[in-house]
C-alpha cells in the first residue's frame, strides 16, 4: 500500500467543512498507486448546488508536486471533463477553489470514476484507449496552460547518473547510449500539446468495453503527442514475450488515427518515441526501486520489465498501420 501521509476521519471531517458535500460517511486508503497518497471518500451528499448528486470522491495528497505545479494538471482534468471526456473533475469548495492543504500536503478532491482496470486488456479495449488518447490530444489543443515535462532530458541525465551504480556493465552501456541518443534527437518538428504521460493500464477504468474513467493526470505536461502515444502503446500492446501483440498494436494505432492522423514526421520518429518512453519508465522504476522514499508500505514496480522492452525496441519496431 502506498499511503505516505495518513489522514484520520476527524482530520478529513474538519477539512470537508470547506465544501458543500455533506458529512463524511467513509474514508478508505487506496492500496494502488506509488506517487501520491489516495483515499476513497464517501459523503452524505450536498442538499443542493453543483454537487447535489455526488457522494463518491477520491482525495489525493500530493507527495512530490508542489501546489504551484498543480493548476496545470487539475485544470487540464477540468478542461477535458468539461469537453465530455470521462476524466475526474476537481471539486471546487465554497470559495470556488479546487486545491487546498491537508496534513501539510497539497490536497484535492476529484470525482470518483466508475469501472475497474485490468492488466490483460482485450483488443477492443486497446482500440478504445487509442480512440480516447487521440480525443484527449485533440481536446488538449484548446487548453492554454503550459507545463514543462519534469521527466525530460535533464531528468533522464540526472536519474541515469543516480542509478548507474546499481546496473550491470551491459545495462549501463544500453542506458548511456539511449540517454545520449535521446538528448540529441530533434523533436522540434513534432506536434506538441497536453499529454497524459502515464496512460498505463492501471490508469484507465472500464465498464465492459467502454471507458468509465481515465485517471492519474499528475505527470501530465506539455510535450510531444507522439511520445504520449508511445508511452501508452508500450504498456497496452506489449506481449508477455516482449514482442508487440500485433492485433492490439494495430487496433490501438488505427483507432487513434481515426481521430487524429499522424504527420509524416511523427511516423518517422515513432521508433525513437517508443525508445524514449521505455527509457523514461526504466529510469523511474530503477530510481524508485533502489532509492525509495519512506512510505508506510510501498511496493516498487519491477525495473527489469522496461529494460527488456527497451532491449527489444533497439532491435527495431513494427511499422505504424496505415488507415
Ligand atoms: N478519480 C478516480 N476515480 C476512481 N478511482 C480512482 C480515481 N483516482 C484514483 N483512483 C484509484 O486509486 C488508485 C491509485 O490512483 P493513482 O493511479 O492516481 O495513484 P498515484 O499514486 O497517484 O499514481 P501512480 O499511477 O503514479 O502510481 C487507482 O488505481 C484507482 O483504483
Ligand atoms: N506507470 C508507472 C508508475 C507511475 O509513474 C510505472 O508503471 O512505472
Amino acid at each position: 500500500m502506498s499511503v505516505f501521509t495518513p489522514v484520520s476521519d476527524a482530520e478529513l471531517s474538519a477539512w470537508l467543512q470547506q465544501y458543500e458535500l455533506g458529512e463524511l460517511s467513509s474514508l478508505q486508503g487506496i492500496l494502488a498507486g506509488i506517487d501520491n497518497s489516495n483515499f476513497f471518500v464517501t459523503t452524505s451528499g450536498a442538499n443542493a448546488g453543483k454537487y447535489a448528486n455526488q457522494s463518491r470522491f477520491v482525495l489525493t495528497l500530493f507527495e512530490n508536486l508542489k501546489a504551484e505545479q498543480l493548476p496545470y494538471n487539475l485544470e487540464l482534468m477540468e478542461h477535458l471533463a468539461n469537453a465530455g471526456l470521462p476524466v475526474p473533475a476537481p471539486i471546487r469548495n465554497r470559495d470556488n477553489i479546487y486545491l487546498g492543504t491537508l496534513n501539510g500536503k497539497p490536497a484535492s478532491l476529484v470525482t470518483r470514476m466508475k469501472g475497474d482496470w485490468s492488466d490483460s486488456p482485450s483488443v477492443a479495449r486497446c482500440a478504445a484507449v487509442g480512440d480516447m488518447l487521440a480525443k484527449m490530444h485533440v481536446s488538449g489543443q484548446g487548453y492554454s496552460k503550459q507545463r514543462e515535462n519534469t521527466h525530460g532530458n535533464s531528468w533522464r541525465i540526472r536519474t541515469a547518473i543516480a542509478v548507474s551504480r546499481f546496473l550491470t556493465d551491459a545495462e549501463l552501456g544500453l542506458m548511456e547510449t539511449e540517454v545520449a541518443l535521446q538528448a540529441t534527437f530533434d523533436r522540434s518538428h513534432l506536434p506538441v500539446g497536453a499529454i497524459h504521460a502515464d496512460l498505463f493500464r492501471d490508469n484507465v477504468l472500464f465498464e465492459g468495453e467502454a471507458i468509465g474513467g481515465v485517471i492519474d493526470f499528475y505527470f501530465a505536461c506539455t510535450d510531444t503527442l507522439m511520445y504520449d502515444v508511445a508511452i501508452t502503446v508500450n504498456d497496452w500492446c506489449m506481449g508477455s514475450d516482449y514482442q508487440f501483440d500485433m492485433a492490439k498494436y494495430d487496433a490501438f494505432l488505427r483507432a487513434y488515427q481515426a481521430v487524429r492522423t499522424f504527420t509524416k514526421e511523427e511516423v518517422e520518429a515513432w521508433d525513437m518515441m517508443l525508445r524514449a518512453a521505455a527509457l523514461r519508465f526504466w529510469l523511474s522504476r530503477l530510481y524508485d526501486y533502489f532509492l525509495p522514499r519512506p512510505a508506510e508500505l510501498n511496493q516498487p514496480k519491477d525495473p527489469r520489465h522496461f529494460h527488456r522492452i527497451l532491449s527489444r525496441l533497439v532491435q527495431g519496431t513494427p511499422a505504424i498501420p496505415t488507415c
